[in-house]
């Protein structure tokens, strides 16, 4: 199986004085078989991360890469990586099938996974319907079903449960598990602390670009919780990354 191999990755976006130093030098290896929660305020970095992994953006410096190769290496990167990034990334005008149709297509991957990601993502009975009358849960299980079509070792999940119901939720908590359970790597960014407590093994905290945390959910906890709460990650976390929000209102200060 796969670890995602971070080493001294950095991301400016613009140049000289408006330049925005998005990732900082962030060094972690995000290992298999098991979750990891990948947190931080807004505009810490999370998505950038994910971007720099799959290869759809190019670091200013330092290296993202699957095992001991950048992404793009790949010739059928889903067979090696899945990624729910954008809900929205499916084409309006298409039928749930056919856009998974194209992305098998274009990495080999046998007809028969289309059948089985539907089912095992719940949209099989939606297989026909265009993809712009999907509501956002049925989008991010369409989501879902991309991710795993090239059955790969390794999934980023931007915030997977952004729009599920509950019973979705409860789905993608199991379904999240067994992937980590069968050796996979799965890195999940997420701002719903409860679901993050509920899913992850291990938690990556992000802060203005740079590492602010790397442990196991529980050595993070006993470090960073407060004593009235010493179970609750939302309190470990704010504590945490204080210093680091980019962006509030002058009455939350
Ligand atoms: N294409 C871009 N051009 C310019 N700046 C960008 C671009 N993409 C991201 N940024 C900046 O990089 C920083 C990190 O953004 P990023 O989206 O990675 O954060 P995030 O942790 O995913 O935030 P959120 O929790 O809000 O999704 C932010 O300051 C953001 O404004």
């Amino acid at each position: 199986m796969t670890t995602i191999e971070l080493r001294e990755l950095t991301k400016e976006y613009g140049r000289g004085g408006k330049a925005v130093r998005a990732l900082d030098r962030l060094t972690v290896s995000i290992r298999p078989g098991r979750v990891t929660g990948f947190l931080g305020p807004n505009g810490a970095g999370k998505s950038t991360t994910m971007r720099l992994v799959l290869g759809l953006d190019r670091p200013t410096s330092g290296a993202a890469l699957l095992g001991d190769r950048p992404c793009t290496a790949h010739s059928e990167p889903l067979r090696h990586i899945g990624a729910l990034l954008d809900a929205g990334a499916a084409h309006p005008g298409r039928t749930a099938r056919d856009h998974l149709r194209v992305l098998a297509g274009s990495n080999r991957i046998p007809d028969h996974r289309i059948d089985e990601v539907m089912e095992e993502t719940g949209i099989a009975p939606a297989a026909r319907r265009r993809v712009r009358t999907f509501s956002l849960g049925m989008r991010q299980r369409l989501g879902m079903a991309a991710a795993l079509l090239g059955d790969p070792p390794v999934l980023l999940l931007d915030e997977p449960s952004n729009g599920l119901d509950p019973e979705g939720m409860v789905w993608l908590r199991k379904l999240v598990r067994r992937l980590a359970d069968e050796g996979r790597t799965v890195l999940v960014s997420s701002h719903l602390m409860g679901e993050v407590a509920r899913i992850a093994d291990r938690v990556v905290v992000l802060g203005a670009g740079r590492l602010l945390a790397d442990a196991p959910l529980a050595d993070f906890l006993h470090e960073h919780g407060e004593p009235a709460e010493p179970d609750s990650l939302e309190a470990a976390y704010l504590r945490l990354t204080a210093g680091a929000v980019r962006y509030r209102t002058k009455k939350e200060v």
